[in-house]
């Protein structure tokens, strides 16, 4: 009997995964058949309720797949790249969603050219995701596009022309939500030291941090202009703001930044043989 064939299969059903399904299912519904392998029955489970076809192991139902998003952590990737290497056929596409793992060692384990390499984050679980994505050449147009078009269905999607741009993405949007979760917490203790209950400190900082970020975006103002309509002279925001450059707040992220993007650049070295 002819195996079902799926548009898009995910090889890692977790965190990442989960969150890009979603986004896809929300926006695509029945239009992309999804099929997921996990090894765990309860994300098995999982994407079966959101109308995925599940498999606990990889199987000859790949090669009926034309998209496959690679999604196991970065220390798994290259056994999972080797067992599903049998099942590949010559147009496969293949989306890696891996930090720091390279196109190079992509298809050397592969034996395959047809490579996109995407950054994205968890809030394509809410359809808010940011995605850098970096194609190989071999890849067509067409191919990119199609690519480019399924990871819009969770957010933004940004291209870019160099590979080692996805460390500087992974840096900023990839792991990008857990400093703003930082920032938040830091926000919550700070409230709750100043008397707030912790569920008023909450409420007013994610509401604080969302309004801010559609401030930028929908007013077309830059972020420099905004902070200094807050800034009222002698007030209370100069005060604020001068504490965060006596510690150097925009050293802090930058650092913040480079060491997660030489991070990435060292996982290629260190899990890309
Ligand atoms: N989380 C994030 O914010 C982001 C993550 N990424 C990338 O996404 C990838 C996945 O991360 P994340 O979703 O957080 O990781 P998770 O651990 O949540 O998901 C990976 C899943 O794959 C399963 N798995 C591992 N090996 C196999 C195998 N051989 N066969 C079947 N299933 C397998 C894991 O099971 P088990 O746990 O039992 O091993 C797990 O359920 C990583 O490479 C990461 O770099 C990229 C951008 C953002
Ligand atoms: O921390 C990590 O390595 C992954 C990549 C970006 C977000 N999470």
């Amino acid at each position: 009997m002819m195996s079902k064939s799926f548009d898009v299969a995910f090889i890692g059903g977790g965190n990442m995964a989960q969150a890009m399904g979603r986004g896809i299912v929300t926006t695509k519904g029945e239009q992309t058949s999804l099929y997921v392998i996990d090894h765990n029955q309860s994300k098995a489970d999982l994407w079966a309720a959101m109308g995925a076809t599940t498999s606990l192991e990889v199987s000859e139902t790949l090669s009926h797949c034309k998209t496959w998003v690679l999604a196991v952590k970065p220390q798994n990737l290259k056994e999972v790249c080797l067992s599903i290497k049998p099942f590949l056929t010559k147009n496969t596409l293949i989306i890696s969603v891996a930090a720091g793992i390279n196109v190079t060692s992509l298809g050397r384990w592969l034996e395959h050219d047809l490579i996109i390499r995407a950054m994205p984050n968890t809030p394509c679980l809410v359809g808010m995701g940011a995605t850098g994505l970096f194609a190989t050449p071999a890849v067509s147009e067409e191919s990119v596009l199609y690519a480019e078009n399924l990871l819009r269905c969770m957010g933004l999607v940004i291209r870019v022309n160099e590979e080692f741009l996805i460390d500087a993405v992974c840096a900023l949007s990839g792991s990008g939500p857990a400093y703003v979760y930082l920032f938040i917490e830091a926000l919550i203790a700070g409230g709750v030291k100043l008397g707030l209950t912790e569920e008023q400190a909450k409420q007013l900082a994610v509401a604080t941090v969302a309004g801010g970020a559609k401030m930028v975006e929908s007013t077309g103002e830059s972020p420099a202009q905004l902070r200094a309509n807050v800034s009222s002279k002698g007030g209370t925001t100069l005060r604020a703001l001068s504490v965060f450059q006596e510690h150097h707040l925009e050293d802090i992220v930058a650092q913040a930044m480079a060491a997660a993007a030489a991070r990435s650049a060292e996982m290629a070295k260190e899990l890309g043989t």
